[in-house]
């Protein structure tokens, strides 16, 4: 009898990554450009490969590199949800052992900067770490109405010098730190959408397109509510914020169904210059504290007794 058994796999190419150029029909230097990295794991019947060193069933990693390169070269990769289900449909169908599939994709953020006051039309600034991330999890033996879709904004890094409080919290031996009604707020934001598939509709139309209006307005919706009240709101705390923010997606997103966010609290200190003639420091020199950061984290839904 065997000492072992398999009891869970799955496999596949990460880090597959292109930038796709967009023409304009009309006018070919009129271009987008989309960089983006791609992870796609195959799940399905290869025990055989790992228990038996049988490789007939695999379909080797190079194949679905191949495969993701030449979808970003002959179809729209705009939005990556899209893309995303155009990648989960083809691997399941293609191949009978392929169960499901499991794909995410990190998208870059280049943006048109204006040249003499216009957009130019095919020059782009990066804005650094953020990422758009489309996630899809999908197991054909229940259909392409279901499936787990998820779309975040990731390190996108923000900081407020004024309007962030924080006071009011328990008290024991333990606590040193003193009550603030003006400090510096930082964070890199990490806000994740969880789509209701029953609401947003199956794969099969995501795939062709039926659905791109609805993710490209959410993802402007999120970034734009996160920034504005961020900027606008003056915070008790991140986590009362992050559940506003949460809450306001909710509100114009009726396809979504719970919004994470995961707020690492970026502390920047005041320095005390009291040593130097009794000088005071009225919130303006600080010093960036890397670590340790506070980690928030929260996962909103809309409240079931008020629907
Ligand atoms: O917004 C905050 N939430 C906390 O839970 C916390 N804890 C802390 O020390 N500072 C802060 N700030």
């Amino acid at each position: 009898m065997a000492y072992s058994e398999l009891a869970g796999s799955t496999y596949g190419k990460d880090n597959v990554k292109f930038l796709k150029v967009k023409k304009d029909k009309q006018n070919p230097k009129k271009q987008d450009v989309m960089e983006a990295t791609v992870m796609v794991l195959l799940k399905g019947d290869f025990d055989v490969s790992y228990t038996k060193a049988d490789n007939a069933p695999i379909v080797p990693t190079d194949t679905v590199k191949n495969t993701i390169l030449l979808f970003a070269k002959q179809y729209d990769t705009w939005p990556t949800e899209k893309f995303a289900a155009k990648l989960a449909l083809h691997f399941t169908s293609k191949y009978d052992h392929v169960s499901g599939v499991t794909i995410k994709i990190y998208e870059d953020r280049w943006v048109k900067y204006d040249v003499d006051g216009k957009p130019s039309l095919h020059s782009f600034v990066h804005q650094g770490p953020e990422k758009k991330v489309t996630f899809l999890d999908y197991d054909k033996k229940h259909g392409p109405s279901k499936y787990f879709l998820s779309s975040t904004i990731k390190d996108l890094t923000v900081l407020k010098s004024t309007n962030s409080m924080f006071y009011g919290y328990n008290k024991c031996e333990y606590t040193t730190l003193k009550p603030v009604t003006d400090r510096i707020l930082s964070t890199d934001i990490f806000a994740c959408w969880e789509w209701n598939c029953s609401k947003l509709g199956c794969l099969i139309s995501i795939s062709e397109g039926k659905k791109d209006e609805i993710f490209n307005s959410v993802y402007t919706k999120a970034r734009d509510i996160t920034l504005d009240i961020f900027a606008k709101e003056n915070s008790p705390s991140v986590q009362a914020t992050m559940f506003n923010m949460a809450t306001e997606i909710l509100k114009v997103a009726p396809a979504v169904n719970y919004v994470t966010y995961e707020l690492p609290n970026k502390h920047y200190f005041l320095f005390d210059f009291k040593w130097f003639k009794g000088l005071e420091n009225d919130n303006e020199l600080f010093y960036p504290s890397p670590h340790p950061n506070g980690l928030i984290k929260c996962k909103v839904g809309r409240n079931s007794s008020k629907l």
